[in-house]
């Protein structure tokens, strides 16, 4: 895929993300004005109130959004601004360019670990991109890449024969992210990829994506949504804060807590300063 002009993998210039009237709901904006860049080899962190659009924002970003959609699923759609993604502009991304664009972009949906596929095993399901990309690519090669990223991801190659049943959230979740770095993206967007995973492991993912950033240089990038400071501390090179479909900061974690101007960003750093590292029990933002 070509790169954007300006090399940025992410550059958002005013983007507003509105979910279309359904049924009886009226047309919801779930994001609103927002500018951000992600510069080349940089992971940045997301953090922000329940319902302030970070999980519209990684549908969007991903590409999932402009996928055919299954049921009576409801998208986010672009209604005003731009987004820019590995040098693609999404306004203008057609059907047919959907599936080329997602293999450069990794993504863990919020809900992956409890989304996997019942009937297959751990190995076609990591495999499976690929295979999509590829019908015919080298079934030796593939069971060599599947392996690789099991052991990445701190999982046992005796995992790859058992299916999603067999194991535990924690192991669900890295399987997820297994598979969304199968390709090799240039650009990961994970929403919450440590949720629901222990402490000793949620250490091992933040490694590997701090690994992922340091052995590819700058040409790999991420958005990572997590109300994890630990992860966050360890994997994002800035954080930004979303309140109600606004951006509320923008900088280093210590940049925005240490002169929080913005009353939800006041919060958080009061949690962070009572003690909290994991910083999600304020889902509703002060007075709410
Ligand atoms: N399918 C949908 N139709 C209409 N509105 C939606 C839909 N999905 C989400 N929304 C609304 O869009 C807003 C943003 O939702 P989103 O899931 O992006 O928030 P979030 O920041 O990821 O929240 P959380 O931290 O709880 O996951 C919310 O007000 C939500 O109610």
């Amino acid at each position: 895929m070509r790169s954007a002009a300006h090399g940025f993998p992410i550059v958002l210039s005013d983007l507003t993300l509105e979910y279309p009237p359904h049924g009886a709901s009226p047309a919801h904006v779930a994001l609103h004005g927002l500018s951000l860049t992600i510069q080349p080899g940089e992971v940045l962190g997301l953090l922000g109130s329940a319902g302030s659009g970070k999980s519209t924002l990684a549908k969007v970003l991903s590409g999932v959004a402009f996928e055919p959609r299954a049921g009576g699923d409801v998208r986010p759609v672009i209604t005003g601004g731009e987004a820019n993604v590995l040098g693609r502009r999404l306004r203008t991304l057609t059907r047919r360019k959907v599936p080329e664009f997602r293999f450069h972009v990794g993504y863990l949906p919020q809900d992956a670990a409890a989304t996997l596929p019942p009937d297959r095993t751990v190995a076609e399901i990591v495999g499976e991109p690929i295979l999509e990309r590829d019908r015919r690519y080298n079934r030796r090669a593939l069971q060599t890449r599947v392996a690789t990223m099991i052991d990445a991801v701190r999982l046992p190659l005796g995992m790859l024969d058992k299916y999603p049943y067999q194991l535990s959230g924690g192991q669900r979740q890295r399987v997820a992210l297994a598979r969304a770095l199968v390709l090799g993206p240039s650009l990961l967007i994970a929403d919450e990829p440590t949720a629901g995973i222990d402490l000793t492991v949620r250490d091992a993912v933040a490694q590997l994506i701090g690994e992922l950033r340091d052995r590819e240089h700058h040409s790999f990038s991420a958005l990572i949504i997590s109300h994890d400071l630990p992860v966050l501390r360890r994997t994002a090179d800035r954080i930004a804060v979303l309140d109600r479909g606004e951006l509320a900061a923008l900088g280093t974690i210590d940049e925005v807590f240490h002169d929080p101007g913005h009353p939800y960003v006041m919060a958080l750093a009061g949690a962070l300063d009572a003690g909290h590292a994991v910083i999600d029990d304020l889902e509703d933002g002060p007075g709410a």
